[in-house]
């Protein structure tokens, strides 16, 4: 399938876009006939990687229920950062979808504001040049007041992503003293929030010559991924939009109780599996989630942390389940590595929105400040960490990551020193049996 035009300008055309955004909108697009939406990616990396390619790429689904592999055809092209405040003028561009990390916003993780003191942001607030994504995204803005509505759905893993997005815009508005752009903005721009959801690894050299054994061609921009997915959208749209039913996507009045359970539920465990993990030796997700031990934890976390504080929409218990199934699936090799990068940025929306829950009822989170000690092992002992603050975190890794509560911290101190002294195993099994 090939676009008949652009409707869409897709921020971050990673791993994860690629096997979520794109098919869902190659999907909705070969239901309707409406080839209006190709997507036009924003990326300096893949631009490269693509643009031989005719921008078609290779989704293969790996695991139980596996289909076919398919050739996607949605991509209507690629372009650098630079060239997206031209792009946004054009009226045939209805949608901007973003999916660039957590990082990639350049908010402050304690408080969700956008970073003033990033030398990138106070460059792009200038006007003079437009090198983040908040920055493009308002420069691009700028150039289409007057024109038609734009409907900007951030598709990152972060609580009210759409509200936390709608608020960078606007900071970074007010700061570069363009109060009337705010205002046009708010009568013509919405950030409806998502919860989005498909397992999706970083596609490896392995991974390339596998597939080219099997297809009988090398794909420079393939994506391994699971056979599940799910896009939960708030139905706030300013204007056209694909039609993104047809393809599974669920629209709703509010999407928060499926992002919190999303977050809470899968990404917690995902992060505790990671530093867990990597403590005993686990090189993925699924030999980690295959130790009897870490499985437990997992579930022990569900139950008696997360559900207590859940307004879950589905049953979260069977969630979780399937959740931990999925993870098992051998054939993604998802490292833990990758999983327990940019931590920084993953512990509040994960799991430190939890224990601010639990403690505010006036209960005390079991698991928690297991799995927070757990990154602080990973910070002290990775010299290669793949953090945005890396260097902070060095020094004094709680201050900029944990909320301003004095017992918290404490109980994270006592499970870290806990951990450097015992065996990580034996301390897990130690929690478990004080269930009992
Ligand atoms: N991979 C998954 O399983 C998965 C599933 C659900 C949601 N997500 C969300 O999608 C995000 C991306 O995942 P991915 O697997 O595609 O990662 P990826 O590393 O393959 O791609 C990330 C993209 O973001 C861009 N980016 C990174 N840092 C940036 C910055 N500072 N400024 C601008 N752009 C930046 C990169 O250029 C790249 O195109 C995740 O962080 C998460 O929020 C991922
Ligand atoms: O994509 P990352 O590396 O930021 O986070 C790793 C995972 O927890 C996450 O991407 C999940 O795979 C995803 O959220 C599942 O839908």
């Amino acid at each position: 399938m090939r676009p008949e035009s652009t409707g869409i300008v897709h921020f971050g055309l990673g791993a994860f876009s690629r096997a979520h955004q794109v098919v869902y909108t190659e999907d909705a697009m070969l239901a309707t006939g409406d080839r209006s939406w190709g997507v036009l990616g924003v990326s300096n990396r893949m631009r490269g990687v693509l643009e031989p390619q005719d921008y078609r790429y290779t989704v293969l689904e790996r695991g139980e229920g596996a289909a076919a592999p398919r050739m996607v055809g949605a991509l209507s092209g690629v372009v650098r950062g630079e060239d997206v405040p031209e792009l946004l003028a054009r009226p045939q561009i209805r949608v901007v979808t973003l999916t660039v990390t957590e990082k990639g916003y350049r908010h402050d993780p304690a408080t969700g504001k956008l970073d003033l003191g990033d030398p990138e942001i106070t460059g792009d607030l200038t006007g003079k040049q437009s090198k983040t994504v908040v920055g493009q995204l308002v420069h691009g803005l700028r150039r289409r007041v007057g024109g038609p509505p734009l409907t900007v759905v951030c598709c990152d893993n972060l609580p009210g992503n759409g509200e936390f997005l709608r608020g960078l815009v606007e900071s970074f508005c007010h700061a570069a003293g363009l109060g009337a752009l705010a205002d046009w903005i708010g009568d013509n721009v919405t950030f409806p929030s998502t919860m989005v959801d498909r397992i999706t690894p970083a596609t490896t050299e392995d991974d390339l010559r596998e597939a080219e054994r099997e297809l009988g061609y090398r794909d420079e921009a393939l994506v391994v991924t699971e056979p599940f997915r799910q896009w939960v959208i708030e139905d706030s749209f300013a204007g056209d939009r694909p039609a993104w039913e047809r393809a599974g996507a669920v629209f709703t009045a509010d999407v928060e109780p499926w992002e919190r359970l999303k977050l809470r539920v899968l990404n917690a465990s995902h992060s505790l599996l990671a530093y867990f993990g990597l403590l005993l030796g686990h090189a993925t997700i699924a030999e980690a989630v295959g130790d009897p031990v870490l499985r437990d934890a997992c579930s022990g976390m569900i139950t008696d942390d997360v559900l207590p504080v859940l307004d879950a929409p589905t049953d979260a218990v069977e969630y979780g389940r399937t959740t931990l199934a999925r993870f098992a699936n051998p054939a993604l090799r998802h490292t833990t590595k990758q999983v327990a990068s940019d931590g920084s940025q993953k512990l509040g929306p994960r799991l430190l929105g939890t224990a601010t829950d639990l403690r505010t009822r006036g209960r005390e989170p079991r698991w928690i400040p297991y799995v927070v000690a757990a990154w602080l092992r990973h910070v002290e002992t990775t010299e290669d960490l793949r953090d945005p603050l890396a260097e902070e975190l060095r020094t004094d890794p709680l201050r900029r990551v944990l909320p301003d509560d004095p017992d918290f911290r404490g109980q994270v101190l006592a499970a870290h020193r806990q951990l450097v002294h015992e065996d990580p195993r034996a301390v897990l099994k130690e929690v478990l049996d004080g269930r009992a």
